[in-house]
């Protein structure tokens, strides 16, 4: 059992491909034909590539439109597929996968399609090859892995298997204990892809839409899971017909292709309760801090902001210029450091977002996940002194630091010196944090999707397209399973929405924003104001189709835009309110929530209003308006 990849999943020549697969902990690789066709290389001089580079060729693909080919055509056929072994002999493999036919020509009849394999399976073992039947989900009459198994039963030849391509299975809803009745030893491959669960034509979403295992909506675990039940050990392979993969960097896909496919095999051991390689994953019990890098200019000014959000000092660092915020359970830290990582951050991406802490239960256990995973741990550079804790690479260079629960308040009273004497004129109402909200750019969308799911067994939730005035944001939520700690990631191809101006601005991604919960945000609301927070104008628009949309009365409305408030309710009436800040040098802000502990979303609905708001403000800085 390893990790393979088809040369279609990734951009570039076929020796950028072969080299980025190998560089990628890859063992062996599918040849997309296609990929050959187009290649300088003899398929001898791909071969020697391949091995220089440690991989070797576990698959051949596709051959097309075989089986069930009426008069003439069915000798071509079988002619074709000797100068295809030919090939293959060149190439060093001996598997080949024959996709079910598409041809308007070809014929439906069983009895044919029976014989023909039985014919190319004679030929096929002369030459030392094994042939597997695909089921592609469109094929003209043969589109089900089951028929295709009920017809290799039944040419019972032992060159002639099945190959199983999740995306082919599971885009047509066919269940995955379907596989119980296939025999492992005549599974000659296995292909992975996921995909978000789109109503579309099953060719379209194949050719375009495919991404990999735990970025898309598919149970890809249980798949794998049943396969494996089957004793199949054969190579687990990631086909990616994507159009956003054949224009980004190779290498990231290679690794993130990597890297699912641990998470998939992990995760579909953990179905069968077997033995796996890494530990489970552990979802984030919280957000337990968000930390600032402020340089020496801004950090006044930004105290002065988050008191005015109700945010106190609480109290300084034993040993750096750190000062820890407190309001209700959230912990902001604003770093000042004139050296390491803080300081390098903030000569790149300015005043903003430099890590997170999350509360986990055993930090040893995620960071050795992660390793197992490939996501790289911090380590200071030049400066091995102490860690406090220990921490992760996360979004665009941003870190990930891990809490552990059991010394978490020993952690604190360790690293920090209360202040004497803050003066607490009582805060804004705010008790945790809801959600963190990370920019990040469109080409690593998936990429950030794959690392929360793989590493800390968040799960996505709907897949929200938000209209920008300046265009279109795509957006994504993932959370624990209990809900206590969620993120959302937002991109955006279009070049001046509010996302791709944090990216520019901020030279890269990040945390944007932090949502805080209040229970009572009209309380919230006038403490903001009596404080001088600098909120978000919401436009009396607004809060007429508010008012007609979920039939609130008059004054209750008035309340809410008084209050500058943002309202939604789902179907079953749970409600959720928001209040937003104005932006810190354009490039973070903080939202107030109020959560009906039913409501599973973001106010998806409130976002274009929000982002048309924060549209308005552009070119003028807080308070010179
Ligand atoms: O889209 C296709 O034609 C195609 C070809 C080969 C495959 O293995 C597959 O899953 C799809
Ligand atoms: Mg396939």
């Amino acid at each position: 059992m390893h990790n393979a990849i088809a040369t279609v999943s990734l951009r570039g020549t076929l020796e950028e491909k072969l080299a980025a697969a190998a560089q990628a902990g890859f063992q062996s690789v599918e040849i997309f034909e296609n990929d050959l066709i187009g290649s300088a290389l003899r398929p001898q001089q791909v071969r020697r590539l391949m091995e220089d580079a440690g991989l070797s060729c576990s698959l051949y693909q596709p051959f097309r439109d075989f089986e069930g080919m009426p008069g003439d055509l069915r000798q071509r056929a079988l002619d074709r597929a000797e100068r295809k072994f030919d090939v293959m002999e060149a190439l060093g493999t001996d598997r080949i996968l024959v996709c079910s036919n598409c041809s308007p020509a070809s014929l439906g009849d069983r009895q044919r399609i029976v014989d023909d394999f039985r014919d190319l399976g004679e030929r096929a073992a002369k030459r030392g090859i094994r042939v597997g039947y695909e089921a592609l989900a469109w094929g003209r009459h043969v589109n089900d892995h089951r028929d295709v198994w009920s017809i290799v039963k039944a040419v019972d030849h032992p060159a002639i298997g099945i190959i199983l391509d999740s995306f082919h299975s599971l885009s047509r809803g066919i269940p995955s204990e379907s596989i119980r009745e296939i025999a492992g030893d005549k599974i000659v491959y296995v292909q992975l892809a996921d995909a978000p669960l789109l109503d579309m034509d099953l060719l379209y979403w194949s050719r375009h839409f495919r991404n990999l295992p735990g970025q898309g909506g598919f149970d890809l675990a249980r798949y794998v899971a049943e396969i494996l039940r089957t004793g199949y050990d054969g190579p687990l392979s990631l086909e990616i017909f994507n159009d956003r993969f054949r224009s980004i960097s190779t290498k990231l896909i290679a690794e993130d292709g990597h890297r699912s496919l641990e998470y998939v095999r992990d995760a579909a051991l953990r179905v069968l309760g077997e033995p796996t390689a890494m530990p489970a994953p552990q979802a984030p019990l919280r957000a337990e801090f968000v930390e600032f890098t402020a340089g020496t200019n801004d950090v006044a000014r930004l105290g002065d902001t988050l008191e005015t959000l109700g945010f106190a000092r609480t109290a300084t660092h034993r040993t750096k210029k750190v000062t820890r915020w407190r309001q209700g359970e959230v912990n902001l830290v604003v770093n000042a450091e004139p050296r390491g990582f803080a300081q390098s951050y903030r000569i790149v991406h300015g005043t903003s977002i430099c890590a997170i802490g999350v509360r986990v239960n055993d930090a040893q256990a995620v960071m050795d996940r992660a390793a197992a995973l490939g996501i790289r741990a911090y380590r200071p550079e030049g400066r091995p002194g102490r860690m406090a804790m220990p921490a992760l690479r996360g979004v665009g260079g941003s870190l990930v630091y891990l809490v552990e629960d059991a010394g978490a308040e020993a952690l604190w009273a360790r690293e920090f010196e209360p202040v004497e004497n803050t003066e607490v004129s009582g805060d804004a109402g705010v008790r945790g944090i809801d959600h963190l909200a990370a920019v990040v750019h469109n080409d690593e969308f998936l990429s950030w999707q794959l690392y929360w799911r793989a590493l800390f067994g968040l799960e996505g939730r709907d897949a929200q397209d938000v209209i920008d005035p300046a265009g279109l944001v795509h957006s994504q939520a993932l959370q624990s399973p209990d809900g206590a700690f969620r993120l959302t990631l937002n991109a955006s191809d279009a070049r001046e929405t509010l996302s791709s101006r944090f990216l520019a601005q901020g030279l890269g991604g990040g945390f944007q924003h932090v949502a805080l919960t209040s229970e009572d945000m009209v309380a919230t609301a006038r403490a903001l104001q009596a404080r001088g927070a600098a909120m978000l104008d919401v436009p009396a628009n607004y809060y007429d189709d508010l008012a007609a949309r979920f039939g609130l009365a008059d004054d209750v409305v008035a309340a809410m835009a008084e209050a500058h408030m943002l309202y939604d309710e789902d179907f079953e009436g749970n409600s959720y309110r928001q209040l937003y800040s104005r932006a810190f040098d354009k490039l973070f802000f903080f939202e107030f929530v109020e959560r009906a502990a039913a409501y599973v979303g973001y106010g998806a609905a409130n976002a274009g209003v929000r982002l048309a708001a924060q549209n308005r403000y552009r070119g003028a800085t807080v308070g010179a308006e």
